[in-house]
């Protein structure tokens, strides 16, 4: 009945054992953490199973995870009593990736042994860091209502193979034995053992036993040892991190448990812990990791807090625990009050949830205020200053879609927000700085959107605000144009986007140069209604404008119109954008226009001026060619 079979690691497991196998590493003694955490979520998955079906849990209703060692055999084991694998699972889990945390793993590798094996020690590897120090491994285990006679055996020395074979297995749950390779001794200690599980895994909330140790003298009083008994004690904490109280909780400790959750190797930038009382009662424990995911902006990804109900685990991923322009936040809610059964439908509805939902948004602010509060605060060290910046870099463009998703947390999301401007290279202008450095007189929060710095930057439409000495917000991010839809105002003054309808500098220009502008307007006249007549497929009307310095031309939409940009970046995605005509504004003091009244080449003229005026704000004419026939006709 055994049937031993011997099958092939997927090619990606081969090619990180080779790694795991044949590198010196910085850490080998992560392999415990990741072997604990394994055991303590086969635990966790036993406990959500069990809720449905009480029998799971046989005759042993108390989790637990145990950790022994044989000098003599050189072997270590690490053993839980959690839902445990069945043969097929035993095959597909432990011979293939499955999880987005190993297989990023293996996507980063460079080929660079030194680099890669840095890479093993910060991240883990799951199961297989095993390797690490074993060189086989033996898993033992059964699943969780499936009969005793259906347990299974896996083998591996970490080469291109595995064996699988049936056995009896009484016990419910995995024991994964290491047999320790030459140089890997010292973890058959129980002291170093001890001090291991207590920095990495002391914050799981599972008992870790270990047998206990007693000191026997030798015969004849020569010299004594320590000896294993048969008597288990738990060498953790074992009570959820979270559940204890804030003091008695370290850094490092909250980070350990950030690096469990989240699978990122990096410290986070900031967490936040508290128990929240009153109608809703619930613990939170929010995290801001310092560096975005790559899969930030797929929206459908998965929200990164985990829900548990008076402890027991429930679910990863729980979306409903968060709005979703927060979705970089990683962290647990425990909650007293949803029901263990509670299934994702559920949450959505759920008053308690919408409750925890909005104190969780408030303390995810809170933080990042907090950090905004550092960036200024001379006491603070010279690496909390620096954390508002990077958290800004990594995830601010994010923050922005909550001006559209979240109106009641709109002004604290606006003040967050650090934009580049026309006196700033650097991302660091808030909307209270612009406000602060207004001119007399300046009636708006003025800002550009466009692709590119360089393209904002150069934009014509700036050139008589720079000519007045006005600060312009440069706006780059893909979500930009969308989001500020939503923010009509900051603090009481208007927020106007240079390229959309007249500009009306209103008090900031002088007199005389309001009747120059009039003046300008009356004489150009008969050149204006020609250049409607030759460009009106293109445009959908052509005036004179006082925003253009150097320039000769610039496109802009009415004010209530889709940007230029807007409705480019839509088209790119494949979206229907209805057809809208920008108006052409020219500058009635260019060369290039005043040759215009001399009539000669008028139309060819007049269709270069309109596409260069495209071409200036990131666009493309709609026939390239004929563009650059005209041009070159008039250059010959
Ligand atoms: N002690 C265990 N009991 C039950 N199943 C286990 C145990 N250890 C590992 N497994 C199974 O093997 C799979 C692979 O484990 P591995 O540690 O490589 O990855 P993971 O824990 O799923 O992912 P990651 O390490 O990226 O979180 C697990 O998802 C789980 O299904």
């Amino acid at each position: 009945m055994s049937q031993k079979k011997t099958l092939s690691f997927q090619a990606e497991v081969a090619q990180l054992l080779h790694l795991v196998t044949h590198s010196l590493y910085s850490n080998k003694e992560i392999f415990l953490r990741e072997l604990i955490s394994n055991a303590s979520d086969a635990c966790d998955k036993l406990r959500f199973e069990a809720l449905h079906n009480n029998a799971l849990y046989e005759d042993q209703p108390n989790l637990e995870v145990r950790v022994s060692f044989d000098r003599q055999a050189r072997t270590l084991t690490i053993a839980d009593n959690g839902i445990g694998l069945s043969r097929d699972e035993a095959i597909e889990n432990l011979g293939t990736i499955a999880k987005s945390g190993t297989r990023e793993f293996v996507s980063r590798l460079t080929g660079d042994q030194k680099a890669d094996a840095q890479l093993i020690g910060q991240f883990g590897v799951g199961f297989y860091s095993g390797f690490i120090v074993a060189d086989r491994i033996v898993v033992e285990s059964r699943r969780a209502g499936l009969p005793p006679d259906e347990g299974v055996r896996w083998t591996s020395a970490g080469a291109g193979d595995f064996e699988v074979e049936s056995i009896p297995r009484p016990q419910r749950g995995t024991s994964v034995t290491l047999h320790l390779r030459e140089d890997a001794g010292d973890y058959l200690g129980t002291w170093k053992l001890k001090s291991i599980i207590s920095r990495y895994s002391d914050h799981i909330s599972l008992p870790i036993l270990m047998r206990k140790e007693e000191w026997k003298e030798g015969e004849d009083n020569k010299g004594g040892e320590m000896v294993l008994t048969d008597e288990w004690e738990t060498v953790n904490q074992a009570s959820a991190l979270w559940t204890r109280a804030r003091k008695d909780i370290t850094a490092e400790q909250y980070q350990e448990l950030y690096k469990q959750i989240s699978h990122d190797h990096e410290p986070p930038l900031a967490w936040s812990h508290n128990r929240v009382e009153g109608a809703t009662e619930y613990t939170q424990l929010l995290y801001l990791p310092s560096r975005a995911p790559f899969d930030l902006w797929n929206r459908e990804k998965a929200a990164g807090v985990k829900l548990y109900v008076k402890r027991v685990f429930i679910m990863d991923e729980a979306e409903a625990l968060l709005p979703s322009y927060l979705r970089f936040v990683k962290g647990v809610v425990d909650s007293s009050d949803l029901p263990l059964n509670v299934s994702r439908e559920l949450l959505q509805e759920s008053r308690d949830v919408k409750a925890i939902r909005e104190g969780c948004t408030k303390r995810v602010l809170a933080m990042i205020e907090d950090l905004a509060k550092h960036e200024k605060d001379e006491a603070a060290s010279e690496e909390d200053k620096g954390k508002f910046a990077q958290f800004h870099a990594e995830f601010g463009a994010v923050l922005k879609e909550g001006l559209g998703e979240d109106m009641a947390n709109r002004e604290r999301l606006a003040k967050l927000l650090r934009f580049a401007s026309t006196q700033s290279d650097a991302v660091s202008v808030s909307f209270a700085d612009y406000k602060a450095r207004m001119k007399e007189g300046q009636e708006a929060i003025y800002y550009i959107t466009a692709d590119t710095p360089a393209a904002a930057k150069n934009s014509p439409q700036l050139e008589v605000f720079r000519k007045k000495g006005i600060e312009v917000l440069l706006m780059t991010d893909r979500v930009d144009e969308w989001a500020l839809n939503f923010l009509h105002e900051f603090d009481g003054t208007p927020l106007q986007s240079v390229a959309k309808g007249a500009v009306d500098l209103g008090k900031l220009l002088d007199e005389s140069e309001k009747q120059a502008a009039e003046e300008a307007a009356e004489t150009f006249k008969p050149v204006l209604e020609r250049l409607k007549e030759a460009l009106k497929d293109k445009a959908q009307d052509v005036r004179v404008t006082t925003r253009l310095v150097d320039s000769p031309a610039c496109l802009v939409v009415t004010d209530s119109g889709m940007s230029m940009q807007l409705a480019r970046m839509l088209k790119q995605a494949g979206q229907k954008v209805p057809d809208v005509k920008p108006v052409l504004e020219v500058n009635a003091a260019h060369p290039l226009v005043k040759k215009l009244e001399g009539g000669e080449h008028f139309d060819e003229l007049a269709h270069i001026l309109f596409d260069q005026a495209l071409l200036a704000e990131g666009g493309l004419p709609e026939d390239p060619a004929a563009y650059v026939r005209r041009v070159n006709a008039l250059l010959a």
